[in-house]
């Protein structure tokens, strides 16, 4: 059965995750960002054209692709996750833009280091920019390796930080006699964008890259040397400092390219399976031995800590072994984004868990260190940083805690790994609060969906907000305003009388005989999807809402058999994150344990005038004294009936919007949902 999920929407202000207890199944994941949006650069430098497939789809590869397009590239879609790219066969078709890339480093740093190579080579004025944060993030290092080459780069805002300004006039030349020196100890994006670009300038002569300092990150250098082989281009490496790109180098297209899953996404399951995977492995499918992502050695620390990981060419399979999960004293310098998942694992471990050599931590999407300190000291735990290290002491008393995320990926997927704490004795489970939940959108749009999809929580611990009330006092309308803002399932329990009503009429069935319709009711073959309901996958939304069908609803739902027909259908919505149910008993009779029950009322006067309005809107014809009459009968009917009769719970808030907007009604109930809330804010 799927539920009324309202889509998230794209900045939903904070997603409160209920205790998780465990996890099963399977999760595919999302295409690896690093190697998306190197794969879209190299094809659109090359010549010929590229499909490329199980392209992740987010923020910062829409950047690169809207790039690649204003820079004159031809991209057709064709499908979900692939695209063909036309590549621009290493000559400029537009010699002027503005590029914005968002937060995007995998965007910024090569198209910064292959446009400034362009635009001395064959002339063009370009310049590239991003959000705030994006010109915090350093980027001197590579400034000051294409300068001595003759580029023209200028940072108008800070010197060494975007934005930059690239310029050039047509038949210029770049000085390569010496080695091109690229420091390597801040960020290895800057080796990987010379890396890429400067095959545009290696036609005639060989062009030599020499690292100054300690390579970090060298996994991602390697799946930049790994694309630059399928397309044509093979680097000769001496250890790590020194790189040759051979004279008569030239992109050529391979044709097609398919994207690994990403393995730093992967970390995050990998994770919840030592924790919560207790009956059975977690199935993990888009990477797997055969990765060629550095972030892939996350399985090591992990298997450190306790986890049982078996590994297929393009799949994972994790359970918990050791718990608590083992403390760990690390060089996470290998793998750097996916090391933020080992901090959150040390909520749960035996001791203190120690990262260190993980200063690039500080210049990413926000300084991780320092964030990472902060969010999980929220949860109780004991935290120390360094320079370049962290280290994690779990709580010895959970709290619930609003984590903020720093408009950080990272930070909200290992936010939510907090979730499990029941597992690690927190008594009684606390929920977890991410905030902006949406910058998840950066590498794995539908994380928080993925994630639920595998997780349970108890159903006891699942938050529930139901709201009851007489016909057109708005109940559905606030109900799926509320769920949205929340972020969950939605509940409209009149569709299943309503479909049952129409079951009924379909079937030529007797309405008076309980028994049958009851039998229909307990087989109601219906889904909800993207806010419309199907019957045996047929779109039924707009006839549940024929009048007909609205009276025999009304008539049925009078039927205690019919009413104990749907009952499991309608317990079984109550799924993590929470559900909004809304319809006539869900707080005396469904839900009567639910955190928050409100009554929606207004005067008969007004609802009879809104539905008019409805009608009218649709094109339906209608007569307001005979449907405010229609609806008082309707009321008297659900409210005298014997089983389950319209009524507030005892424990209801009372809402009467007849003079309240739908707005100022979505806010009233926030707040006092807010009001039971235990999350501390700071
Ligand atoms: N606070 C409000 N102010 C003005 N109009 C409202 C308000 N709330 C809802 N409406 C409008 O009233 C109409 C009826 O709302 P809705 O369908 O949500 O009611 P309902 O209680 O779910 O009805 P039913 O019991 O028939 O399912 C809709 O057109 C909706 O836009
Ligand atoms: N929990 C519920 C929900 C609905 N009903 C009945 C009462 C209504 O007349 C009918 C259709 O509901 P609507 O779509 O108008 O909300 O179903 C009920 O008895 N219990």
């Amino acid at each position: 059965m799927e539920s009324h999920r309202a889509e998230t929407a794209p900045r939903q202000p904070f997603l409160d995750l209920p205790p998780l207890n465990g996890v099963a199944g399977t999760v595919r994941l999302p295409g690896s960002k690093s190697i998306s949006n190197r794969v879209l650069l190299l094809a659109g430098l090359c010549a010929g054209t590229t499909a490329v497939h199980d392209l992740l789809d987010s923020d910062d590869t829409r950047v690169m692709l809207d790039a690649l397009a204003a820079l004159g590239c031809d991209i057709e879609r064709l499908g979900p996750s692939s695209v063909r790219v036309q590549g621009l066969d290493g000559r400029l078709r537009v010699q002027e833009a503005r590029l914005f890339l968002g937060n995007a480093g995998t965007a910024m740093r090569p198209l910064a280091a292959a446009l400034a190579v362009l635009a001395t080579l064959q002339g063009g004025r370009f310049e590239l920019a991003g959000v705030a944060r994006m010109h915090e993030r350093p980027i001197g290092d590579l400034v000051d390796a294409l300068r001595p080459l003759g580029c023209n780069i200028a940072c108008p805002g800070n010197e060494g930080y975007p934005p930059l300004r690239l310029s050039g006039s047509a038949g210029g030349a770049l000085a390569l006699d010496a080695p091109v020196r690229v420091r390597g100890d801040v960020s290895s994006q800057f080796l990987t964008a010379l890396l890429m670009a400067l095959p545009l300038a290696a036609a005639e002569r060989a062009v030599v890259i020499e690292v100054e300092g300690e390579l970090i990150s060298r996994p991602y250098v390697e799946i930049t040397l790994n694309l630059l082989a399928r397309f044509g281009i093979d680097v000769r490496r001496e250890g790590w400092q020194r790189f040759t790109i051979p004279a008569g180098s030239a992109y050529r297209s391979p044709g097609a390219i398919h994207v690994e899953g990403d393995a730093s996404s992967a970390s995050y399951f990998i994770a919840a399976g030592a924790i919560a995977a207790t009956a059975a492995p977690l199935r993990i499918e888009g990477v797997g031995a055969d990765s060629i992502q550095g972030d892939i050695h996350f399985i090591e620390a992990a298997r450190a800590m306790g986890a049982e990981v078996l590994t297929g060419p393009n799949w994972l399979e994790v359970q918990r072994g050791a718990w608590p999960l083992r403390a760990i004293d690390l060089d996470a310098n290998h793998i750097p984004d996916a090391a933020m998942t080992l901090a959150v694992m040390g909520l749960y471990a035996d001791g203190r868990t120690r990262l260190h050599n993980i200063a690039s931590w500080r210049v990413k999407e926000t300084d991780r260190i320092s964030a990472m300190a902060t969010e999980l000291r929220k949860f109780g735990a004991m935290v120390d940083e360094g320079e370049d290290w962290l280290s994690i002491e779990p709580p010895s008393h959970w709290h619930a805690a609003a984590i903020h995320t720093y408009d950080d990926h990272r930070m909200a997927m290992c936010a939510s790994l907090a979730a499990f704490n029941g597992l690690a004795g927190a008594t009684p489970p606390v929920p977890v609060r991410v905030l902006d939940p949406g910058c998840v959108a950066k590498t794995f749009p539908t994380y928080f969906d993925a994630l639920l999809g595998v997780a349970t929580a108890s159903q006891q611990q699942v938050p529930v907000i139901t709201v009851d009330g007489p016909t057109a006092s708005g109940k559905g309308t606030l109900s799926s305003e509320l769920a949205a803002a929340l972020g969950y399932h939605h509940l409209d329990s009149g569709a299943l009388y309503r479909a049952t009503a129409l079951a009924v009429l379909e079937a030529g069935a007797d309405a008076g005989n309980e028994a049958a319709v009851a039998a229909l009711a307990a087989r109601l073959p219906i889904r909800f999807e993207l806010q419309r309901v199907l019957l045996e996958g047929i779109d039924v939304s707009d006839r549940l809402r024929e009048e007909r069908v609205g009276l025999l609803a009304s008539q049925i739902s009078a039927l205690p058999a019919v009413r104990a027909a749907l009952v499991e259908l309608q317990l079984g919505f109550r799924r993590a994150p929470g559900l909004v149910a809304d319809g006539r008993d869900m707080g005396t009779v469904i839900f009567p344990g639910a955190a928050l029950k409100v009554f929606l009322t207004a005067s008969a006067a007004q609802r009879a005038e809104r539905r008019h309005k409805q009608l009218i809107s649709k094109g339906i014809s209608a007569n307001l004294d005979s449907l405010r009459a229609d609806l008082e009968a309707r009321d008297a009917r659900d409210m005298q009936r014997s089983a389950a009769p319209l009524r507030p719970a005892q424990d209801a808030r009372l809402l009467d919007n007849s003079a309240l907007s739908i707005e100022a009604s979505v806010e009233q109930v926030l707040a006092w949902w807010e009001d039971v809330q235990p999350f501390a804010t700071r």
